[in-house]
């Protein structure tokens, strides 16, 4: 291992007796069968830290704490236990990314948790409007046959298209040159990173240029199509700005937050239009796949379950869709809690990554923990995130998908008091995480663009469920591991058929204020 000392004494999972390397030999068992790695590593060391090593995408050797210590990571700042490190130095950013200043400053963080979760309720009319759009582009609208539809690839492109609305709005969210650019820098970027990571680290400088060229390529397109729309909107700010200060803006979009958050900082690197276009880009990166995965799993996972499961989800959208005469609102999609269920059930059942909560030691005296194991700086440390949320006794019948386990827990709720039970509802919702429930990490550090993908993610689904009819799959198609990352079937197909006009609850372009029932 070439990496930071690991801490002294820990078992290695993975390593067997007799074996004559048994760092190596354990690594490549690992690699090999990653999840059987991880489930081992907490069923042989459930209270102590142990170290397991993984190579490929995501891999590090990390010192995996005992589950009863997930408060501890996360409850430490970002100046002792980092997540940005574990991406800047997974990814490789300084050669994979154009921009260093974006990658030093996280200033999307704050837009992502202030400003976008904020906006969700006034986002929802333009996301459903785009998931109508692509949905109707991409798996057709044949009300007479079945047809096949891949479907990572074409929930990726509606993840993007949708997202793509948020981040930069119309027209460019339907630029069919950005959407394909911005996929594909999030497709080549790990690669060129595997790639450049075999490389000795004094030959990186050399060499990245010509491994990381395709990421580029995709980057500057990207980039590229941006730049007129984000000169424009800065002329119209510098223009239009009152004497007071006070700016309305034509636009409702991450770009223009970041217009925003940027003019306020006072610092002109941070409008700099190729440094904005690339925060966008960086967002793309983090935002899309992790949504196209989570969306694909349970689409996976509701086609391979019973037709009945689709038509409850069905009569819980339209019922409460009945409330609000078809407008999406925050309320309404609270409301929704069967929705919300089979997403939360989903992700637990297929959980993106072996470990979760990864974080580097970046104190430079290192970090100990409650156990006492002190982990020098530099070093990858994580949760058993894979094996707790497929503990039995966590979660019953944790192998099972069962759509509503959450409706009813939540329905088990009962402290006597109302406010209580409403908050304790609501740690049971998608977005909620905790220390049982790390799919989108816990703690300060956790993902911040949570809700608006928990929103919008609902959407899609609601969408597909309402217009389409789907043959149901006898058996749901495999995942592979690869480092410590769970990928589902890339090839896997489904059928589906779109519904006629009088088959569909007119929900198809909801309009504030339209009565839907009228709509015929
Ligand atoms: C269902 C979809 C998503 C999943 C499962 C997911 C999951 C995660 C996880 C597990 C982390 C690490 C948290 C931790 O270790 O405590 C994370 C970080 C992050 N996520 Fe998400 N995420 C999703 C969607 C999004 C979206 C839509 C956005 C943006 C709008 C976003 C933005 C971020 C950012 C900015 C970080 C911090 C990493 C960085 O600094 O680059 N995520 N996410």
């Amino acid at each position: 291992n070439s990496g930071p000392r690991l801490p002294k004494g820990l078992p290695i999972v993975g390593a067997r007796k007799g074996d004559w390397f048994p760092f190596w030999q354990a690594t490549l068992r690992n690699s090999l069968d990653v999840k059987k790695a991880a489930l081992d590593g907490y069923k042989q060391y459930p209270n102590q830290a142990a170290i397991l090593p993984v190579a490929g995408p995501g891999g590090a050797s990390f010192v995996v704490l005992p589950a009863s210590e997930t408060q501890f990571i996360t409850d430490q700042p970002d100046s002792v236990l980092n997540l940005r490190a574990v991406i800047i130095k997974g990814l490789l950013y300084r050669y994979t990314v154009a921009d260093q200043f974006i990658i030093s400053n996280a200033a999307h963080q704050h837009v992502i948790t202030t400003t976008l979760t904020n906006q969700i309720g006034n986002l929802m009319s333009a996301l459903n409007d785009e998931t109508a759009f692509c949905f109707e582009q991409i798996w057709g609208t044949d009300t007479n046959n079945f047809c096949d539809v891949g479907v990572w690839d074409t929930l990726g492109r509606v993840v993007g298209g949708v997202t793509n609305r948020a981040f930069v709005g119309l027209p460019y969210c339907r630029d069919p040159t950005l959407l394909s650019a911005g996929l594909n820098f999030a497709r080549c970027l790990p690669l060129s990173a595997r790639f450049l990571s075999f490389v000795w680290e004094p030959l990186r400088p050399v060499a990245s240029p010509l491994f990381t060229l395709p990421n580029r390529i995709f980057e500057r397109r990207f980039i590229n199509i941006l730049l007129p729309e984000i000169h424009r909107r800065l002329r119209h700010r510098f223009d239009h700005v009152k004497n007071d200060g006070k700016y309305v803006a034509e636009k409702n979009d991450f770009l223009q937050w970041s217009i925003e958050q940027a003019i306020a900082s006072g610092d002109p690197q941070m409008w700099k239009p190729r440094t904005l276009a690339g925060r966008v880009l960086l967002l793309n990166l983090v935002s899309i796949h992790t949504s196209s995965l989570t969306v694909t799993n349970l689409v996976l996972d509701l086609i391979s379950s019973k037709a009945e499961i689709l038509d409850e989800l069905r009569d819980e959208i339209v019922g409460i869709l009945a409330e609000t005469r078809g407008v999406w609102t925050k309320t309404a999609m609270y409301k929704m809690v069967k929705l919300d269920s089979v997403f939360r059930e989903s992700a637990r059942l297929n959980t993106l990554t072996a470990v979760a909560l990864r974080r580097v030691v970046v104190a430079k005296d290192g970090v100990t923990t409650p156990s006492g194991v002190h982990i020098p700086c530099g070093n990858f440390c994580a949760v058993p995130s894979l094996a707790v949320l497929t503990d039995g006794k966590k979660y019953s019948s944790p192998e099972s998908f069962d759509p509503f386990r959450f409706v009813d827990l939540r329905q088990k709720v009962n402290t006597g008091e109302r406010l209580p039970d409403h908050v304790e509802r609501a740690r049971m919702s998608f977005p909620a995480t905790s220390n049982d429930y790390l799919a989108f990490g816990n703690g300060r550090q956790a993902c911040p663009g949570r809700f608006f993908a928990a929103a919008e993610l609902k959407l899609m689904l609601a969408y597909v469920l309402l217009h389409y009819d789907f043959e149901m799959l006898p058996k749901r198609p495999s995942d592979t591991w690869v480092g410590i990352l769970r990928i589902p079937s890339s090839s896997a197909k489904i059928r589906v058929k779109r519904r006629t006009r009088a088959e569909i609850p007119v929900f198809r372009f909801p309009v504030h204020g339209v009565d839907w029932m009228d709509w015929t």
